[in-house]
């Protein structure tokens, strides 16, 4: 196990060319949200955007809508009980999950449209409705950002026996489709093809509702714009997610996650070399 420092922040974040434009920085497609949890995907666009993906879009239900232009009149919106698969075709990161309910549908037909070059990133509800309808994976470059009762349902290995990489690793390699495992909990580890990798920082003051869900929206936008560092993109946005959230907690009793998201432009700058 490898421990991650802030030399991933410099490995991953660039000096943006001058000759470029918003499709240089990747396209976005979040889907989730039901009625109920809107918030979900208002807090994945508000990290995505924040993070400096080149163009989001949320598909959710049409109740959310106004809220998420409110917050983010930067997002595009989609009616998620409409057909997705050219929305999906047309995006380089999709994210699913975050808020979905019980909508086993919506995951089915995103499986279905998913290209194998593209980046799907399963979070939240999506990894409960694959556990318990015990879904195959779509053969893309995937990535799954469990909590650990959501991977103790996926995996079958109980949160004790977590604690022991080599379990995480065998259920990890079992998978139809060997994913990238962001295992999220007090220094979340990331398991890529071959290594585990952890971050030393966080804290509980993180242990708030629409954490993940910021975290998700963190990954997809550093996975879409540093596209030529995929995975060590991953391990940026883990790493930063937390760096922020202690720099916050120096005078915040808890780092609410929309205020993780407002302070990442100024946080990316300076490791934009
Ligand atoms: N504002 C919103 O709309 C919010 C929507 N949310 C969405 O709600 C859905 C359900 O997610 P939940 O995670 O709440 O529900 P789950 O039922 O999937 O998991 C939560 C349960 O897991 C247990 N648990 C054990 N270890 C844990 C760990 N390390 N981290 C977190 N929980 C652990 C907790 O005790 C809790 O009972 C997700 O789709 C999520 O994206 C949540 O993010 C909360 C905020
Ligand atoms: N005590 C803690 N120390 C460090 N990080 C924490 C702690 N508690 C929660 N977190 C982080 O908060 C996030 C919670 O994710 P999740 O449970 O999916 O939240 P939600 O679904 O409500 O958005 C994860 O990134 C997790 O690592
Ligand atoms: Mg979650």
């Amino acid at each position: 196990m490898k421990k991650l420092t802030e030399d991933i922040l410099y490995q991953v974040i660039k000096k943006r060319p001058e000759q470029s434009h918003k499709a240089s920085y990747g396209r976005v497609l979040i889907i989730g949200g039901t009625q109920q949890f809107g918030g979900a995907v208002i807090m994945n666009a508000l990290a995505a955007v924040n993070a400096g993906a080149g163009l989001v879009s949320v598909a959710t239900d049409p109740s959310n809508f106004t809220a998420l232009h409110a917050h983010l009149p930067e997002a595009m919106v989609i009616d998620f009980n409409d057909d997705l698969t050219d929305d999906i075709q047309h995006a380089d990161v999709v994210l699913i999950g975050s808020g979905l309910g019980n909508r086993l549908d919506i995951v089915e037909a995103t499986f279905d449209a998913i290209m194998a070059r593209q980046i799907l990133i399963v979070d939240g509800s999506a990894l409960t409705l694959v556990a318990e309808n015990k879904l195959s994976w779509p053969q893309s470059q995937l990535i799954i950002t469990p909590h650990q009762m959501e991977w103790q349902r996926l995996s079958g290995v109980t949160i004790n026996e977590q604690a022991f990489e080599a379990f995480n690793m065998l259920a990890q390699q079992r998978m139809n489709v060997q994913p990238i495992l962001v295992l999220k909990q007090h220094h979340t580890q990331i398991y890529t093809l071959n290594q585990v990798f952890e971050i030393p920082n966080g804290g509980p003051y993180q242990a708030t509702g629409g954490m993940g869900d910021t975290l998700a929206g963190m990954i997809a936008g550093f996975t879409a714009q540093f596209m030529l560092s995929f995975p060590e993109s991953i391990m940026a946005a883990v790493y930063a997610h937390s760096a922020i959230a202690d720099e916050l907690s120096k005078n915040h009793y808890v780092t609410l996650p929309t205020k993780i998201s407002a302070a990442l432009p100024e946080f990316m700058s300076r490791y934009a070399k």
